[in-house]
């Protein structure tokens, strides 16, 4: 077996119909992983319960010799009971005491499997709660930048299909394995004590099993990874197409999805049907050799009765011992494909766990409170260094300023708030919080003292009170309340079922937009960041909702530093200045001083970009 497990088993930025991880994954397959590692992590893993595991494998011990003893106990049996050696005629009686001995060493070996089998249950199930929270924590400090490069399916799958993959592992093939390896052990001496002639004959046979076990051991491994891959790469399609279901029917993209659902549904098939074809046609293979084994083995013990007067006994424990011998060669080779499944899993699951999280202290409680003046000094970014999104950007709010961002789709405008969020890092250039470089200010405390309101509002299963309280986890009640009153939701929400204890369902399905637009903005309210960052919904409702919208985000403006991505005249009209974004370059700051300057303001934006289509 060789230590190196290669191939792309443990791709973290592997991601599915988008591709936007492909260049991620062949940098990570250059990069063969250590399977000796691997093992050695998920040991460790299973430390925490050492008492248990060494117990489990003591009685798994007790059960392997427990079962070598009682098979010997036949020879004796047949010798002195049922064909003696020195010719007297058999003993019923002593035949069935022994019997029922050999009955106790064999309960030994069941009762010793058993205690094995319960605790690897506790063992393994404890390490797969430390694996699946780890790999929980650690995601959850991962930059914005991995969220967007990996597909919420490939990253479900670790939780499901990997982990599961290694419990699968856990709970039963690391002993069998054990005991596989004891077993053989065993056997083998035995063997040699009983006839050194006849164990050649396995000693032969047993280096053409080994190596046809090797040698599909190899291919399947291959194979299993990348079946491991492609499943991810379904999932993936399969999260997509459930999430933008609307879309795709509105767009009547349905044949479109199911022929690319078939083309990574067919891909897993090719990739399912090799690795489960090599890692199955292994237990055959071996055990058809193992067979040829036996039959050699009854054939010399045979001859060896009749010719060289070798006991009858020791022929018939022979032969049990040849067959026994081929079970745990057969076993540990059929173990193999749990084994690469959970190995390929485990490495996956390593790989997001090896990934650099962001430097956060995780610090909670009180915010150190900041101003909220903000200044972007020559300010250039891209996402990928090659192409750069952001050119020079100078700009300056002073505390309680309203920041207008305009321009074409593409423009930079999300992007701007991404630096200011530390979401994504600049590459030259300075950006400062009250005069303080924000890459001095600790994330956690940047981000407390920002106010993020996005277009996709995203809620969480919880009543509606909880979900308001995401915006501070301290929030009052009475707060909570107040906050709604703020973003004008509170009308709303006491006409729902339940009030402020209504259950929202999946992402707040059971809300209009505009409901869930006011929620959002409600959450806001609720955090006292003097720092906010809007991005106004594009999306149209009612004038009514529009209006209490717009009133409640007027209220959440006030007194509080804005960067507002505008798509509304009034939006515009009512800030301290806006800036015309155009290719990732500003083409044009407006300062709203008076009327009149409003007016040529807006004109020359009109001029200058292509916004004009946007806000009307
Ligand atoms: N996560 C990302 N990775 C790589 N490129 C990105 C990413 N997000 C945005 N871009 C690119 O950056 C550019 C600016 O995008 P940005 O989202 O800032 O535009 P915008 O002005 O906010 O547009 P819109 O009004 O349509 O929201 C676009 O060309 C886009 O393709």
């Amino acid at each position: 077996m060789e230590d190196n497990m290669a191939g792309p088993s443990g791709i973290p930025g592997m991601r599915g119909p988008g591709g936007g991880g492909r260049a991620n994954m062949r940098a990570k397959a250059e990069r063969p992983k250590n399977m000796k590692n691997t093992i050695l992590r998920l040991l460790g893993y299973m430390s925490e319960t050492k008492a248990q595991l060494i117990v489990a494998l003591i009685a798994s011990m007790l059960s392997t010799l427990c079962n070598l003893a009682a098979s010997y106990m036949i020879r004796p049996i047949i010798n002195t009971y049922i064909l003696p050696v020195d010719g007297s005629s058999g003993n019923p009686q002593g035949l069935f005491m022994a019997v029922c001995v050999m009955a106790v060493v064999y309960a030994g070996s069941f009762v010793g499997m058993y205690i094995q089998m319960r605790l690897m249950l506790s063992v393994s199930q404890s390490a797969l709660r430390r694996m699946r929270h780890d790999l929980f924590t650690h995601m959850k400090d991962m930059p914005v930048r991995f969220f967007d490069t990996n597909s919420n399916g490939d990253l479900m799958s670790r939780y499901t299909n990997d982990i599961d993959a290694v419990g699968e592992m856990m709970n039963n093939t690391i002993v069998q394995f054990i005991a596989g390896i004891m077993t053989l052990i065993g056997t083998l001496s035995m063997m040699i004590y009983t006839n050194i002639w006849l164990a050649l004959v396995t000693f032969v046979m047993t280096p053409v099993m080994i190596k046809a076990g090797r040698f599909l051991i190899k291919r399947s491994r291959r194979y299993y990874a990348m079946q491991q891959e492609s499943i991810g790469r379904l999932n993936g399609y399969i999260e997509e197409t459930i999430t933008g279901q609307k879309v795709v029917k509105v767009f009547n993209h349905e044949e479109k999805a199911i022929e690319e659902f078939r083309e990574y549904n067919n891909d897993l098939k090719d990739k399912q049907i090799n690795a489960q074809f090599f890692g199955g046609i292994m237990g055959p293979v071996v055990g058809n050799l193992g067979q040829v084994n036996y039959s050699l083995t009854a054939m010399l013990g045979g001859i060896f009765c009749v010719l060289k007067g070798f006991d009858v006994g020791g022929v018939t424990i022979f032969v049990t011992y040849a067959r026994q011998f081929s079970r745990p060669v057969n076993e540990l080779s059929s173990q193999m494909n749990t084994i690469f499944s959970a190995l390929a899993g485990a490495e996956r699951v390593f790989g997001v766990m090896d990934m650099d999280t962001e430097a956060v202290s995780g610090r909670t409680g009180e915010i150190m409170p900041v101003r909220g003046d903000i200044e972007f000094r020559d300010v250039t970014f891209g996402y990928n260094p090659d192409r750069i999104i952001l050119k020079d950007i100078s700009l300056k709010a002073s505390k309680g300023q309203k920041i207008a961002f305009v321009g074409s789709t593409g423009a930079g405008k999300t992007t701007i708030t991404n630096l200011l969020t530390r979401f994504y890092e600049i590459q030259s250039g300075l950006i400062t919080i009250d005069g303080r470089d924000i890459r001095t200010i600790d994330k956690d405390e940047l981000r407390k003292n920002i106010a993020l309101v996005l277009q996709d509002t995203h809620l969480f299963t919880g009543t509606v009170m909880e979900n308001i309280r995401y915006g501070r986890p301290d929030a009052t009640d009475d707060e909570v309340r107040q906050a709604a009153m703020t973003a004008n939701a509170d009308y709303f929400i006491n006409r729902l079922e339940n009030g402020y204890d209504t259950m929202l369902e999946k992402d707040g399905s059971n809300l209009s937009q505009g409901q869930r637009q006011l929620l959002n903005i409600a959450r806001a309210a609720l955090s006292k960041a003097p720092i906010l960052i809007l991005d106004e919904a594009t999306s149209s409702v009612d004038t009514r909702t529009e209006r209490q919208i717009q009133d409640a985000m007027d209220r959440l403006m006030a007194e509080r530093t804005t960067f507002v991505i505008a798509h509304r005249l009034s939006t515009i009209r009512n800030s301290d200045s806006i800036i015309v974004l155009e290719h990732g370059s500003i083409i044009e700051k407006a300062h709203m001083s008076s009327f009149l300057q409003i007016t040529a303001d807006i004109m020359s934006c009109i001029q200058a970009g292509r916004f004009w289509d946007k806000v009307l």
